[in-house]
């Protein structure tokens, strides 16, 4: 049964009982470029009391370090190293599970964050934001090459998604022997500044339909993004807490990595996922309205 925090006493004892904190990004600490209220101030009072802070989010559209620019940029104190993203992920998983030979390459429906962070893993990859891939031109097979090094493809979120890239993708994954289809992750929507927004997980639809087939999804729930902070950072999951804005992901991933879980009201879950007749059987250890609410401890 999940705790609903109410009290300061109740906020005391959660922020006394865990070193290790997992913030999920969008729906937790803002909203695109929106802060939450009090985001700034609770990762403050986390780093004064010496707790470990971590950033754990599925959006694949930034690297590491451009998300760095945007904890800059708001104001929110952040390193690099505390910082895993999907686009992270995913090419870690592509570079070192995979071992994705060397003459290999990927096929990328993605930003740039998701190119920047192959790149930074050594991975040779093409689409993406090649110009010649983001055209609203029609897609003619009889004038496509298809390039035999594509090994693999990965699809994250693309908000200049087209049918070019998923009829390039669609060749790769029909023609090329073994090519691998992986995603970032598989968010339905997921909540902008100023309203939803279909997520990473429906511009990888239309492939999952065309093919008939399930990709292998790299971030939350999937153990990758674990994996990747693991191999970075030591944490005793007995001591550590994620806290997130959508069951099916963020809950998810802290259970199945051992670690407590803090759902807050400001994304993507709504009060009837959690209570009532059509309830999630994904149950939160806590929940709270917003992230702002561990500021009533005192
Ligand atoms: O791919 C998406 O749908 C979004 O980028 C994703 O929902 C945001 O990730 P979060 O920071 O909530 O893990
Ligand atoms: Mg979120």
């Amino acid at each position: 049964m999940s705790v609903r925090l109410a009290s300061p006493e109740e906020y005391a004892k959660l922020i006394d009982q865990y070193d290790t904190w997992m913030f999920d990004c969008d729906g937790v600490l803002w909203h695109g470029d929106r802060l939450i209220q009090g985001a700034v101030e609770v990762l403050k009072m986390l780093r004064d009391k010496k707790k470990n802070v971590l950033f754990v989010t599925n959006n694949a559209t930034k690297s590491r370090k451009s998300y760095k620019g945007k904890f800059d940029q708001l104001g929110v104190e952040a390193k690099v190293d505390e910082i895993y993203g999907s686009a992270y992920a995913a090419a870690v998983y592509i570079s070192s599970v995979m071992k994705l030979p060397k003459d290999k390459k990927v096929y990328v429906i993605g930003m740039g964050g998701l190119e920047e962070e192959l790149k930074n893993e050594g991975v040779s990859y093409i689409g993406g934001t090649d110009p010649a891939d983001n055209t609203l031109e029609p897609f003619l097979l009889e004038n496509f090459t298809l390039d035999p090094d594509v090994a693999a493809v990965v699809c994250g979120l693309d908000t200049k998604i087209n049918y070019t890239k998923l009829s390039k993708a669609f060749q790769y994954l029909t023609r090329n022997p073994g090519c691998q289809f992986l995603v970032t992750n598989e968010d339905s929507t997921y909540p902008a500044a100023h309203g939803l927004l279909p997520g990473a997980g429906a511009i990888s639809a239309p492939l999952r339909y065309a093919l008939g087939k399930d990709p292998l999804s790299i971030g939350k729930p999937a153990k990758t993004m674990l994996d990747c902070i693991q191999a970075k950072m030591h944490f005793d999951p007995k001591r550590t807490i994620m806290i997130g804005d959508r069951l099916n992901t963020d809950i998810l991933f802290g259970q199945a990595g051992g670690v407590s879980t803090l759902l807050v009201m400001t994304g993507i879950t709504t009060e009837s996922d959690i209570t009532g007749p059509n309830a999630s059987p994904i149950k939160p250890d806590y929940i709270t309205s917003s992230i702002g609410d561990l500021l009533k401890f005192a």
